[in-house]
């Protein structure tokens, strides 16, 4: 019975009456701060819980769970602090206001019942009381509409946040205050002015010691942006360099709010009662492409969540269900998703959409690419989402072509679209090198340079996960510690492969795509393209696994003709990062433009508005050219992917937004002549449907 009573009902974020809404700026769980300062003062170490003051009081006994009959729906009961066990809760007090009767414990046996933690009478189906908090370790409450900070726990902390010296967390670089110099470009309606500082305000007070925790001094450009974007309500797409703090970009203000406004009562027909289907109903949903990625977004959330009534959960393919559902059961209130996993909890009813107030995008555009829009399209416009303007909604990503840009408006509101850096370009802190190496050279040109480079990490970039598997085993026969990574490999086989190169056990992984987005690796030192993709998005990402943070790094791309279909998009950025251009480069692109083919995707430069210069704002530049390239194209493009119709894409947007898409060239030649405009659905290659 304890068992069944204390952790299931943690997913029932139910409250009749929802906090007043704090403004932004306002700062009611000020009281429950206690400065790092002011620990010591207080009697406890830096690290100790502080003594007791007005505060929480141990739990209630053993039997502290069932009182009032909270259990039978009427309101006392708070759902996170667990019915069971009780008597196990801690005594920490630091809480001028907190309650009298509560009680920090374990969420299996502590906590017990909490009659301050009552939040009104909409109990719900459930009866399932008041909202909001653990009482795990390393949480906080929402007890009578105020944030109550759990205790601080060490040995979390230093799991959480490493110490200072800690090599498996990435540490700011050399040029991290050049971030500072980078130019914003904001675009939209009345956009905020950008916060300066990691202060209050605007930033809750607790969300600030997780900051300090983390060792971060001051906002990256992103994030100067992105808090008072966010705070204020706005839908936003940012358009930011690789390893520039973007999934700070969206989870401080997104945490900040939560921590101000508390949770979202669970609707009444919300079914979140206690059988064994239970419910969850996040109000904050971040999807990534990958299960990589989605558990790197996890455990930032849970660095910055950390002793916060937030607790954030992650799911995703390839690994045991049923060890997800029992995480979400225990409470979500953030929840960080691949797509088809998410798809699947919601088929199986465990997961509701309806209370989400924040619904986050990352590595936006390849979501909405590829692969991912039917899904997307679902989660977002086929479920019990709030619509657009009842949520916020933000995308991120270092590159945004304005084909996807074009299709994101379906999922914003008067958004804000923020670039930073110039456009669509690399990091400055990434040192590009082409090297002109026929596919029969690879390999002995590949050894060379991992004999000649010392140090860091190393990670290889090929096509196919065929080339992964068999390029590994070469190094390994070659005495070189490798391993690889690709979507082929079980996810127990991706994780340990992740882990053996982050602790450097192998500091040679060869990956496909899979590891292109997003992954914040310390110490990689050297990213090397043994295969050119065929997008330069694709190259912008994978490069940006070095030079992180304000770090260098060097970037090898070995080049040949079979990779022209990239040239022109490649020299201009390489220009553009003030990088050294081969000349061999620049012959090869007067080739190119001379009618020597391509590989279909802006071999005639550019196309699809794809173009460098495809990251600004489409609304505030149009549809028109390509970032210049678009125009001119012409036919090169269909060469390979078409089977009709030719013309590429080079044709480009024509016109105005408004306008839609003219020219013709877009739907045309990728998909192999559905021609004329529009930017349909057209099937590109692999059979894969561009959308
Ligand atoms: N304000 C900050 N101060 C110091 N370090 C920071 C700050 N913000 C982020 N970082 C660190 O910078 C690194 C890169 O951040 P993050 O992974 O969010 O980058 P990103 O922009 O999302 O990159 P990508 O485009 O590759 O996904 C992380 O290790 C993060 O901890």
């Amino acid at each position: 019975m304890a068992d069944q009573l204390s952790g299931g009902m943690g997913n029932l974020s139910l409250d009749s009456a929802p906090p007043a809404a704090q403004h932004a700026g306002q700062q009611p769980a000020a009281r429950s701060y206690i400065p790092p300062h002011m620990r010591n003062k207080m009697g406890g170490g830096p690290n100790g819980p502080p003594p007791a003051m007005n505060g929480p009081q141990p739990g209630p006994g053993p039997m502290g769970g069932l009182n009032n009959s909270a259990w039978a729906g009427n309101n006392n009961f708070d759902a996170r602090g667990g019915a069971g066990g009780g008597g196990a809760g801690g005594n920490w007090g630091g809480f001028d206001q907190a309650p009298q009767q509560g009680g920090w414990g374990g969420r299996q046996g502590g906590g017990g019942f909490n009659r301050n933690a009552y939040r009104g009478p909409n109990a719900g189906a459930g009866g399932g009381g008041a909202v909001g908090g653990g009482t795990g370790r390393g949480e906080g409450r929402w007890i009578e509409g105020k944030h109550v900070v759990g205790p601080p726990d060490p040995r979390m902390e230093r799991d959480l946040f490493g110490t200072a010296d800690d090599p498996s967390k990435q540490h700011t670089g050399i040029n991290f205050e050049k971030y500072d110099e980078i130019p914003v470009t904001p675009s939209g309606r009345d956009v905020p002015e950008p916060v300066l500082t990691f202060s209050n305000p605007p930033l809750d007070l607790h969300l600030l010691s997780n900051i300090e925790l983390a060792r971060y001094k001051i906002p990256t450009p992103v994030q100067k942006y992105s808090i008072p974007i966010v705070i204020n309500g706005r839908d936003l797409m940012a358009c930011a360099q690789t390893g520039s703090g973007k999934t700070g970009g969206f989870l401080f203000p997104i945490l900040h709010q939560s921590f101000t406004q508390g949770p979202s009562p669970v609707p009444v027909q919300g079914g979140g009662g206690y059988g064994r289907q239970r419910k969850a109903y996040p109000t904050a949903l971040i999807l990534a492409p990958t299960r990589e990625l989605v558990s790197q977004i996890y455990d930032e959330a849970r660095k910055f969540a950390y002793r916060s009534w937030v607790r954030p959960c992650v799911v995703y393919g390839g690994a045991d269900i049923g060890s997800q559902l029992r995480q979400i059961e225990r409470g979500c209130d953030l929840l960080v998703a691949t797509p088809g996993r998410l798809v699947d909890l919601i088929e199986r009813g465990r997961i509701s959409l309806c209370n989400i107030k924040y619904l986050v995008l990352d590595e936006a555009d390849r979501m909405l690419d590829m692969g991912f829009e039917p899904q997307i399209r679902r989660i977002v416009q086929g479920e019990d989402m709030p619509p657009t303007g009842q949520r916020q909604t933000l995308m991120f990503s270092a590159t945004f072509p304005r084909d996807i840009q074009m299709l994101a408006q379906d999922f914003l509101s008067d958004y804000v679209f923020l670039s930073v850096g110039r456009v669509g370009s690399t990091s400055e802190n990434i040192t590009q090198k082409v090297e002109y190496v026929e596919d029969v050279d690879k390999r002995s040109v590949l050894l060379d340079i991992l004999h000649t480079h010392a140090g860091g990490l190393t990670l290889i970039f090929v096509e196919t996960k065929r080339m992964a598997d068999s390029l590994s085993d070469f190094l390994i026969n070659q005495n070189f510690p490798a391993t690889s990574i690709h979507g082929d490999r079980t996810q127990r086989e991706r994780e340990r492969a992740l882990e053996l190169f982050r602790n450097g056990k192998c500091p040679i992984l060869v990956a496909t795509a899979v590891a292109a987005r997003g992954l914040d690796i310390p110490n990689v030192t050297h990213v090397i393209n043994y295969d050119l993709p065929t997008d330069v998005d694709d190259y912008v990402h994978r490069i940006g696994r070095t030079g992180r943070a304000g770090n260098t790094g060097i970037a090898t791309a070995f080049f040949n003709r079979g990779n022209r279909g990239i040239v022109r998009e490649l020299l201009e950025l390489l220009k553009e990062a003030n990088q050294e251009v081969p000349a061999f480069l620049e012959t090869i692109a007067r080739e190119s433009s001379f009618g020597g083919g391509g590989r279909g995707r802006g071999g005639g430069g550019g196309g699809r508005g794809r173009g460098r210069g495809g990251n600004t704002d489409f609304r505030k530049y149009g549809g028109a050219g390509g970032g210049g390239f678009g125009g001119g194209g012409g036919g090169f493009g269909g060469a390979q992917h078409s089977s009709g119709g030719g013309g590429g894409y080079g044709g480009s947007y024509g016109g105005p937004p408004s306008g839609g898409y003219g020219g013709g060239g877009y739907g045309g030649g990728y998909s192999g002549g559905g021609g004329g405009g529009g930017y349909g659905n057209p099937g590109g290659a692999g059979g894969q449907s561009w959308w």
